[in-house]
């Protein structure tokens, strides 16, 4: 068995009847790949893509990214396949290939981005990501700059005020969109179809993740956090490589239920 028990109070399979249709959400970053050095070194199991365009199919298209990364950056990783998906924490969703909603480049991320690459230009091991929508600003290689550059964040965040929040992640803190969760992201989605009706499933493994562990706990389905950590998510799975032999083993039989991650 993958998922791990913890102290969590429900075994799994009281709550997650076998036969349910479910509407599958998926992080990205520490979920679907290991975390990396830096953004751009991710790596995605060449069977990875395949298998999740599989498993669409049988859940009927019901499968979606949820992740802080673009869409764009989504689409170039998993190519040929274009999955539904929600990118920059929320900020963009597109579902069937139609965005559904995308925040406007807030007036204010030019001039933070100046500060922000000043700052990079000046520390080394210091990574600025910029999403355009969003930008991230990533401590991984400088540990040691970390409470410096959360300070930095957070004063320009403050500056730029309530049209914009801090996000805080592995590493990095971003620059998001106030509106956008990965939370109202997965209410969003759960409203189109062919994802309405169905029981939502998310797995991820971050704080950005949290929000979505709670709409999915709010609308009765199941969450799943990766590794370990504080959270919100009812039920844990060890890692990337035991979720990837779960989905890998679900595609291969062609059938993924709630149970598939007991
Ligand atoms: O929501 P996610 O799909 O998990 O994306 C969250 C952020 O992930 C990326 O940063 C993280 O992963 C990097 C590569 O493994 C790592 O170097 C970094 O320390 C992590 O914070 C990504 O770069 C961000 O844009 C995402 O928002």
């Amino acid at each position: 068995m993958t998922l791990i028990e913890t102290e969590l109070p429900h075994d799994i399979r009281d709550i997650a009847p076998t036969e349910s249709e479910i509407a599958l959400f998926l992080d990205f970053d520490g979920t679907l790949v290991e975390i990396a050095p830096m953004p751009d070194a991710v790596h995605l199991d060449r069977q990875v893509a395949p298998a999740l365009e599989s498993l669409r199919a049988s859940l009927g298209g019901a499968l979606a990214l949820v992740s802080g990364r673009p869409v764009s950056f989504l689409d170039e990783v998993l190519a040929p396949y274009r999955f539904d998906a929600a990118g920059l924490h929320g900020a963009q969703i597109r579902v069937d290939g139609e965005i559904l909603s995308q925040s406007a480049v807030p007036e204010a991320m030019r001039e933070a981005t100046r500060d922000l690459v000043r700052f990079a230009n000046s520390h080394v091991g210091i990574i600025v990501e910029d999403k355009r929508i969003s930008i991230a600003l990533h401590w991984r290689l400088a540990p040691t700059l970390k409470d410096e550059a959360l300070e930095l964040m957070r004063n320009v965040a403050a500056r730029m005020g309530p049209a914009i929040r801090l996000q805080e992640g592995k590493s990095v803190a971003e620059l998001v969109p106030a509106g956008a969760s990965k939370g109202g992201a997965i209410v969003q989605l759960m409203q189109a179809a062919p994802y309405a009706g169905r029981r939502p499933v998310f797995i991820g493994d971050d704080i950005t993740d949290e929000a979505g562990f709670e709409a999915v706990n709010a609308l009765g389905g199941l969450s799943i956090r990766i590794g370990d950590g504080e959270t919100c998510a009812a039920h844990r799975i060890a890692s990337p490589t035991a979720l990837r032999t779960i989905l890998l083993t679900a595609a291969e039989h062609g059938r993924l239920t709630a149970s598939s991650f007991s």
